[in-house]
């Protein structure tokens, strides 16, 4: 079967999120690691969504982000907005509640953030010369005296995920029948965002059009996603318009598709609507990678996933170009 035949059987009405266990990633036993695959190509062509665990990252490192996440937070707004996004070019830095929307139809979305992108933990070992072109632009940090240790602490929470996200693309490769390093010189400056997300608890008159974040397609290759424990807020929309949960599960990221996947793959990757609604009435905390390929790389389709029944979908765009347009949308609102 072509690999579009075998994402028009795929079944998107999926009732939940797939748990993958990713203990054989790095697998010599070709056995071990088609199964592997063959599982990632399953829930990419229905669902879009899969949890993983086994993933590898030290739940210390986590840890250290979550508690430097939260003291960045409770700054004094005054602190947060001296490095506020919109300063910046690219939109790199702190966005106050409301200050984004993900869904147009929404009125804001009932977060704040704090985003960055690729940087060396040891600055004078910067050799990644960057071709962001219309995505450059530096990184913005917290005082190191309103937060001592705050950029070290959430870098080495970002350089594991980035670690966890580049061993996972030659599984996306091999599931969509591409030679193992098919995307390799398409991610060598690893245009990774990185996002600490607080939702407050929302009590009260609820307004239905203010959520956490609006329903939404990711814009990368794909999202690693840690969310708080204990609190169900994300939900996935399936092909039946059904909002599934996708509550935190101890031990597992979330790892979900976006649009640069959906346009490498003609549509075939499925880039799966979500939205995150905080109602438990305490905070909550989530810290989502944006992983895409080069932010110089044409987001053209794998050949493979067109075909006369199957048209192309999209117009060939650059990466950067695509995540520039989106984030501009979204803080302009
Ligand atoms: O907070 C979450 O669980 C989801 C966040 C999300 O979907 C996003 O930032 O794109
Ligand atoms: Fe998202």
């Amino acid at each position: 079967m072509s690999l579009v035949d075998v994402g028009n059987v795929a079944d998107t009405f999926f009732q939940q999120v797939p748990i993958i266990d990713l203990f054989n990633i790095e697998s010599k036993d070709a056995t071990l690691r088609k199964e592997l695959v063959d599982k990632v190509r399953h829930a990419c062509m229905s669902v879009g969504f899969f949890y993983v665990k086994n993933h590898g990252i030290p739940e210390e490192y986590i840890d250290g982000a979550l508690s430097f996440a939260k003291k960045f937070f409770s700054l004094s707004t005054e602190s947060k907005m001296m490095i506020e996004n919109k300063k910046t070019p690219n939109f790199k830095g702190y966005s106050p509640l409301l200050s984004g929307n993900n869904n147009p139809e929404n009125a804001g979305d009932l977060q704040e953030g704090f985003e960055f992108g690729w940087e060396v933990l040891n600055k004078s070992e910067d050799s990644n010369a960057t071709e962001d072109g219309v995505m450059a632009g530096a990184n913005v940090w917290p005082s190191e005296e309103d937060i001592p240790g705050f950029r070290d602490n959430v870098l080495k929470y970002y350089h594991a995920t980035v670690k966890l996200g580049k061993s996972m693309f030659p599984l996306f490769a091999l599931a969509l029948n591409q030679r193992e390093n098919f995307f390799e010189d398409k991610t060598r400056h690893s245009a990774a965002l990185m996002k600490l997300l607080h939702y407050p608890p929302q009590s009260g008159t609820v307004d239905d059009r203010v959520i956490g974040i609006g329903a939404h397609t990711d814009w990368e290759c794909f999202t690693i996603l840690w969310q708080q424990p204990g609190i169900q807020a994300l939900q996935v929309l399936n092909a039946e318009k059904n909002w599934i949960n996708a509550p935190p599960i101890p031990g597992t990221l979330v790892i979900n598709l976006g649009d640069q996947f959906a346009r490498w793959t003609n549509d075939i990757f499925k880039s799966t609507v979500h939205r995150a609604i905080n109602r438990s009435g305490v905070e909550r905390y989530s810290i989502p990678l944006f992983f895409g390929t080069d932010y110089n790389v044409k987001l053209e389709p794998i050949p493979s996933c067109v075909s006369p029944e199957h048209p192309l979908k999209y117009e060939v765009v650059t990466a950067g170009d695509y995540v520039q347009a989106r984030l501009k949308a979204t803080f302009n609102h």
